[in-house]
């Protein structure tokens, strides 16, 4: 059995680790903390950007060639004052100023390390380097996602983080698990030699939204192939296990990993095992009962079993996963179908199944809606929802679910309405259906908010968006016909007025139609009420600009007015009456 020491559990220091940045220490400036992330554009990468930034003290700088990554799974940051992407490749330097490094990078996918093998090894090996060498100038903190990977085709079962693997150093795989030792193997050697912070997350198996649907790993092939109407195709034997964490649990442990105080390695995985069979055969109940499963050859050195011994998260994270697979592939399936069909659709390669013809492209979003209400109705999201063990669980999914139809809409102006009667109608059904109004509120505070810093929420921040761009006359009164909801479910904002305003008021630059500048009064009498709100002032004259307004806004700044004195009056009268019935003391 080797020392402790081999497993990171007790590491000798040579050296004091480099100072921080002297911003750090400032007593009066507390800069933000500015964290690098390479790979930033990918899955995983991709998710653990949202979750840092919704802490408005983290600024971030994502690294990536996207090679497996897209702008796309970003692009709601892009052009965010918090917000930095470059295209880089890790393989070559990097200088920036930062405080923590996530190093991401690598190509995850079978398919996609053993494309080009040579320069995943060199992203592993010079990639690591790099980062390390970067980590060291700035004295920032660097935490490595390893994997499962490095255990081989373990001979022990389940993998605790002391087994030392059982890998082939020649086969094809090498380039990726080897790789991966190494980089763990230098980010040791930093961190003894050069006293460098180090995290080393060993990850497994990890699946969700962004998944790239040819990336070819078991998940996505599997829900693609039930979408497309084609066989299911297990590797021989089939009876190989894996175990599958969902993406949103496992970013949770890499931030509790990098702000603890264990270099790690420390496993990150759900430990519910599950044989490639079952998965296929879980699949095709959940996607397409009649579809084939059928057995194909395996690609050599592919491990046999694998399940992560999770004792050590637990014990120095306080971490372990909340979704299970089983029921979460029933949320994942169904937030996906938008996002997938969307690839498949604009792959155009002639495999669009039926399914999604009719429901999921963007010519039809309509019926796409009514397929969602219909889901919705049956109970079937709305029981996830509830079941769904926290907020922010319940929060992502919502997002993904209007992400993917909001992008959805390719004729902006048509399938705007649409889309918002759909969000309404969402929101009436979950609002019918749920029983407190906190399971309500969590929807609500969508990261994207951030990006504004309100307490808003996504809808009311894409509808505003959506009408400041369109300025069409059926949206335009569409949406304000809508607008008693937001105002039942607190959903009012000063952007929102803003923008409502601008199409009030006469001579702004988007004057509007009567009918539309009529309906925007209307809505700004529903949630602003002339004299409750502190623009009232602006909002009066404006207001007085249209005689058909006097009477109301007259009586209403009269109200305003008089309200204050009133009970000012009121106040004085209780407390000298209070002082009158006091007996005087000595
Ligand atoms: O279509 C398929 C694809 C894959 N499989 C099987 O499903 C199992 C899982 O394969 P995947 O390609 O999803 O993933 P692997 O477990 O091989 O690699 C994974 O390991 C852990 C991570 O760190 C790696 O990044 C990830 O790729 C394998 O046994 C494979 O043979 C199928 O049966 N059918």
């Amino acid at each position: 059995m080797a020392a402790d020491s081999s497993n990171g559990n007790h590491q000798t220091k040579t050296k004091p680790p480099p100072l921080p940045s002297p911003l750090r220490f400032s007593k009066f400036f507390q800069s933000n903390m500015r964290i690098l992330i390479t790979g930033g554009a990918g899955f995983i990468g991709s998710h653990l950007v949202d979750r840092l930034m919704e802490n408005e003290k983290n600024e971030i700088i994502v690294a990536d060639n996207y090679f497996t990554g897209s702008k796309d799974n970003l692009k709601k940051w892009i052009g965010h004052p918090r917000f930095e992407l470059i295209r880089h490749d890790v393989t070559e330097p990097l200088l920036v100023e930062v405080d923590q490094i996530y190093h991401l990078a690598c190509p995850a996918s079978p398919i996609f390390y053993k494309y080009n093998p040579v320069k995943t090894i060199k992203t592993n090996v010079i990639g690591t380097l790099n980062m390390l060498g970067l980590a060291k100038r700035v004295g920032a903190r660097i935490l490595l996602t390893s994997t499962s990977e490095v255990y081989g085709d373990p001979l022990e079962h389940p993998q605790p983080e002391t087994y030392w693997g059982n890998v082939n150093p020649i086969g094809v795989r090498s380039c990726y698990d080897e790789g991966k030792r190494v980089a763990e193997t230098l980010m040791f050697d930093y961190h003894r030699q050069h006293g460098l912070e180090i995290r080393i997350a060993r990850i497994f198996n990890t699946y969700g939204p962004r998944m790239n649907i040819d990336d070819g790993r078991v998940v996505s092939n599997f829900i693609a192939q039930a979408l497309r109407g084609e066989p299911l195709t297990v590797q021989a034997p089939g009876t190989q296990t894996r175990s599958f964490c969902y993406v949103s649990d496992l970013v949770d442990g890499l931030i509790r990993l990098m702000e603890g105080q264990n270099t790690g390695p420390i496993n990150l995985g759900n430990p519910g095992e599950f044989t490639m069979l079952e998965l296929a055969e879980t699949v095709k109940e959940l996607i397409k009962p009649d579809v084939e499963i059928k057995m194909v050859e395996n690609t050599p050195d592919d491990p046999r079993q694998r399940k992560p011994d999770i004792t050590k998260a637990k014990e120095v994270l306080g971490w372990e996963p909340k979704v299970k697979l089983r029921d979460d592939a029933n949320v994942w399936i169904g937030i996906r179908l938008g996002c997938i069909a969307r690839e498949t659709v604009a792959s155009s390669q002639g495999l669009v199944s039926d399914f999604i013809r009719n429901h999921q492209s963007s010519a039809n979003l309509d019926a796409f809606s009514q397929a969602i209400e219909k889901k919705l109705q049956r109970n079937c999201v709305i029981n996830l929802l509830l079941a769904l063990a926290n907020s922010s669980q319940r929060r992502n999914l919502l997002q993904e679910l209007f992400a993917d139809i909001a992008l959805e809409v390719d004729d902006r102006a048509k399938g705007l309405t649409q889309y918002v009667s759909f969000a309404f109608k969402v929101h009436s059904i979950l609002r019918l259906r749920s029983k407190n109004w906190e399971l309500l509120e969590t929807f609500y505070s969508f990261p994207k908010c951030f990006l504004y810093g309100s307490p808003t929420d996504i809808f009311v921040i894409e509808l505003i968006d959506q009408l400041q761009k369109l300025k069409e006359e059926p949206v335009l009164l569409h949406y304000p016909s809508k607008i008693k909801v937001l105002q039942e479910l607190r959903m009012t904002t000063t952007r929102l007025e803003v923008c409502l305003y601008s199409f009030a008021s006469p001579g702004s630059p988007m004057y509007p139609a009567r009918a539309v500048c009529h309906a925007a009064w209307e809505s700004l009498d529903i949630l602003y009420p002339v004299g409750r709100y502190p623009r009232h002032l602006i909002s009066l004259f404006f207001r007085l600009l249209y005689p058909w307004y006097w009477p109301s806004s007259c009586w209403n700044f009269v109200v305003f007015c008089f309200k204050p004195i009133f009970y000012s009056l009121l106040k004085f009268i209780f407390s000298s009456w209070g002082k009158l019935a006091k007996p005087k003391s000595s």
